[in-house]
């Protein structure tokens, strides 16, 4: 049979609010939207489970929604359940099929890419990727997956019709998070997810489930190549670009948004002069305390890793999630990821757990967030002269991250998975202080502000993450400070990279629509 996995609730008796009759709660949830039910208990006897089976399946009948028995093939035999849900440890797939009628719905649990494999091979219709993140509902024995390591498993299933649920800690908080960082390269994303506690500990089941519905249904309908992202893909020409950044430039002034920077403290000052000179206004601030409030007043939010200590580290979590919730831009700095176990896995953590809108970074320092060697770092510097092919390589990897990618260099070039600008200005003194890609993290997340706040009166759909075109955000925040260094590095008064940082502020602070657009050079791919 047929099944829509969009909303799959998974019970648990164990998880009611006090005095919550679970068949009350189970109607209410199927009220609300639920459009499959598995029932999951612990530790019952047979008895009182089959009978826990039997009523719920009479009550998915009247809502004509499927329902599924967790591991026990017998009970499922015994209701006439529409499927099971068999564990790695539980019966094979095989010996189900043989015992239950045809037409029976079986799905297995998967943790990584081999478990996927082995579940096509088995004859299994549809898959649960999980745990996706930490849950306090099922003690786990395996790691938890993320959300950016989902992808690779839907990849397995290109070209079959395996369905595919995410499962593990999802709630509405996380539910566009995962929605949209779980798709594949290849565009496979999910066929719906699997909500335990949310649904289960409310006093209100079909709000809850209606609410998390909601979410879906937009997910759904709108389209997931564009990352959740408001940029319009493939419209953009060089002389478009040009005219937007000017467009920008004029209004950056006189709206000056606020930028919350959490950054490393080799440039706390620097970052925030550059924030200035541009025109933003710039509040540094890392306790997890006060990312709540901050994320009301801020207009964007910059994180770079490069001195991360445990506490900031606490700090960017919650400031994510805040901004992540308001729809506000985020851009992540990466600084030095390859030189330590503790930034990769720290990057790992922040990054499946809110969706950054940029992340921008070295050649070295983007190589070693993709897993791959081809180009090396040497502590927060890149090593050489970066990609083979830089278009191609930030490109997927815009594609795999699900956001703008800005790849820092004599060259940059900046993808939102479709498009890549190659953007030439510059000059050699910003490779030769330090922070330089510090503070073009501070201009990308400026203009990302702007380009966010001049898009508030618009109607946002529940299906993007973001407000404001952020891929002319980056672009912006990157040539303009690139072409006032070169205007700084021409100056008769700047002998040196000495000079060079404070000629820097007085250009960014004096740069005018008309030089801006003579100077820039941008090509697109
Ligand atoms: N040789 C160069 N010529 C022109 N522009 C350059 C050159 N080197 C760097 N830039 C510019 O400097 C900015 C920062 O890029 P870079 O790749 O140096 O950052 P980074 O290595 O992350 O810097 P840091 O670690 O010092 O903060 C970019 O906008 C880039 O265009
Ligand atoms: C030198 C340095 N070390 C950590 S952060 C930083 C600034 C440039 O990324």
């Amino acid at each position: 049979m047929d099944i829509d996995f969009s909303l799959y609730l998974v019970t648990g008796r164990e998880l009611l609010p006090p005095g919550k009759d679970f068949y009350e709660t189970l109607e209410q949830a199927l009220q609300g939207g639920v459009t499959v039910v598995q029932i999951r208990e612990k530790s019952l006897d047979t008895a009182e489970f089959l009978e826990i089976c039997q009523r719920s399946k009479s009550i998915c009948d009247r809502y004509n929604v499927p329902l599924l028995v967790n591991d026990r093939v017998d009970i499922a035999l015994a209701v006439g359940a529409n499927g099971v849900h068999v564990g790695q440890t539980d019966m094979p797939i095989a010996i189900a099929r043989k015992l239950l009628p045809p037409n029976t719905v079986i799905g297995t649990s998967c943790n990584n890419v081999e478990e996927v494999k082995k579940a096509l091979s088995d004859g299994a219709d549809y898959i649960g990727i999980g745990a996706v993140w930490a849950t306090k509902t099922k003690t786990l024995d395996k790691p938890v997956i993320g959300v950016r390591n989902v992808g690779a498993m839907l990849e397995v299933l290109d070209g079959t019709s395996v369905q595919a649920v995410a499962i593990g800690g999802i709630k509405s908080k996380n539910l566009l998070r995962t929605l949209y960082g779980s798709v594949s390269r290849t565009n496979h994303s999910l066929d719906g997810v699997a909500v335990v506690s949310e649904i289960m500990t409310s006093d209100n089941p079909k709000e809850a489930a209606a609410y998390l519905r909601n979410i879906l249904r937009e997910f759904q309908s709108g389209s997931s190549i564009q990352l959740g992202l408001c940029t319009q893909p493939n419209t953009h020409t060089s002389e478009s670009i040009t005219r937007e950044i000017v467009g920008l430039m004029v209004l950056m002034k006189k709206i000056s948004p606020l930028i919350h920077q959490i950054t490393n403290n080799v440039v706390i000052a620097q970052s925030a002069n550059t924030t200035i000179s541009i025109g933003a206004s710039p509040i540094m601030a890392t306790s997890a305390q006060e990312m709540s409030d901050l994320s009301h007043i801020c207009d964007a939010l910059l994180v770079n890793i490069g001195t991360l200590t445990q506490d900031a580290y606490l700090g960017m979590l919650e400031a994510g999630v805040c901004m992540n919730a308001k729809r506000k831009p985020i851009v992540f700095d990466p600084v030095g990821v390859g030189a330590t176990a503790f930034r990769k896995s720290a990057v790992d953590d922040l990054l499946n757990t809110w969706q950054a809108s940029v992340i921008k970074g070295n050649a070295g320092e983007l190589a070693a967030l993709s897993g791959i060697t081809e180009v090396e770092s040497k502590g927060v510097d890149s090593v050489g002269t970066g990609f083979k092919d830089p278009v191609t390589f930030i490109r997927n990897l815009a594609k795999r991250e699900r956001c703008i990618i800005a790849l820092t260099g004599k060259t940059d070039y900046v993808s939102d998975g479709k498009s890549v600008a190659i953007l030439k200005n510059g000059h050699q003194y910003l490779g030769e202080i330090t922070g330089s890609g510090c503070i073009t993290g501070s201009c990308i997340a400026a203009y990302c502000a702007l380009a966010s706040r001049l898009s508030e009166s618009k109607p946002l759909k529940e299906d993007k993450l973001v407000r404001g075109d952020v891929f002319v955000g980056t672009i912006s925040g990157i040539l303009l400070l690139n072409v006032a260094a070169e205007i700084a590095a021409a100056r008769d008064d700047v002998r040196g990279p000495g000079t060079f940082f404070p000629a820097l502020l007085d250009e960014l602070a004096n740069l005018t629509p008309q030089v801006v657009s003579e100077r820039v050079r941008v090509e697109l791919a």
